[in-house]
């Protein structure tokens, strides 16, 4: 198994992160991304990234990889694409404020959000308030689908910003696919949140302990003899299901 050491940098929960951790970690169930017990799973709940580089990274826990300075590089990146765009679009910005008003008040919401303590005071209610008020201009599949192709365009070009970890990429993807959702769902827009894979469904450590016999002969050949090499049984010994399933009740 490859390992990191984690955390590089020390975390903290925020003014929003445990909110919206609580929804996502909620919607991931539904969607069969996080299984029935999340919100008592050590690695999802922690803010430190599994060292585990096969189990994925939760968006609260990219501070804990990734600290600040590279997530405001990125973030650096995004605006300066955005001020560098056509007028329609750069412009809703610049009515707002300059380059490095962008980059703090994003990357303090990014940080926030991915486990680096309290930075962005107002949380969601601000958030929503700024985008409803000043950002409504761009709040439609015009200016979003700009939004999404700059964001697209940056994460593309921020690979060595983000520690060597393919872990990483696929996390912000999700952070940032969670907030598309709900946005195109506020400001009805079409949900385009095509910044490439998200996390996939994590895979839960088999308890037989925890199960009924039922629930046990219920497994797939395949679950059930992964788990047991998992508990370094020799399924060869085992040749058959039911063999399996014997050997898993007595343990
Ligand atoms: C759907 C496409 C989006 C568009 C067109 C858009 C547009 C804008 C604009 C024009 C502003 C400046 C308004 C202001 O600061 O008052 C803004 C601010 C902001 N946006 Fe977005 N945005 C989008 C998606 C997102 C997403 C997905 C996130 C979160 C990951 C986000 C986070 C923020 C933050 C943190 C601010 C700063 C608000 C503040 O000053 O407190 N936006 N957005």
């Amino acid at each position: 198994m490859t390992r990191v050491d984690l955390p590089k940098f020390p975390t903290r929960h925020g003014y929003m992160s445990e909110k919206i951790q609580q929804s996502y970690i909620n919607a991931a169930i539904e969607n069969g991304v996080l299984p029935p017990d999340a919100h008592r799973m050590p690695e999802v709940v922690s803010l430190t990234a599994p060292g585990d580089i096969t189990k994925p990274i939760q968006f609260w826990q990219l501070y804990s990889v990734l600290g600040q300075d590279q997530i405001v590089d990125i973030v650096r990146g995004f605006y300066e694409r955005v001020f560098a765009d056509e007028p329609w679009f750069t412009s809703v910005f610049k009515w707002v404020g300059g380059l490095n008003h962008h980059i703090a008040t994003q990357a303090s919401m990014w940080i926030d959000a991915m486990g680096g303590g309290p930075h962005y005071h107002g949380a969601e209610f601000r958030l929503s308030f700024h985008h409803t008020h000043n950002a409504m201009a761009l709040m439609n599949d015009k200016g979003v689908e700009r939004w999404v192709t700059l964001m697209r365009e940056t994460l593309d070009a921020s690979s060595d910003l983000m520690a060597d970890d393919p872990r990483v990429r696929t996390s912000i993807n999700t952070f940032l696919a969670y907030f598309m959702t709900k946005y195109s769902d506020e400001f009805r827009f079409q949900d385009r949140h095509i910044f490439g894979e998200t996390n996939g469904p994590l895979k839960c450590r088999i308890n037989f302990m925890k199960m009924t016999t039922e629930a046990i002969e219920g497994l797939s050949e395949k679950e059930l003899s992964d788990a047991l090499i998992e508990r370094s049984v020799d399924v060869s010994q085992y040749p058959n299901k039911q063999a399996q399933v014997s050997k898993a009740l007595m343990m």
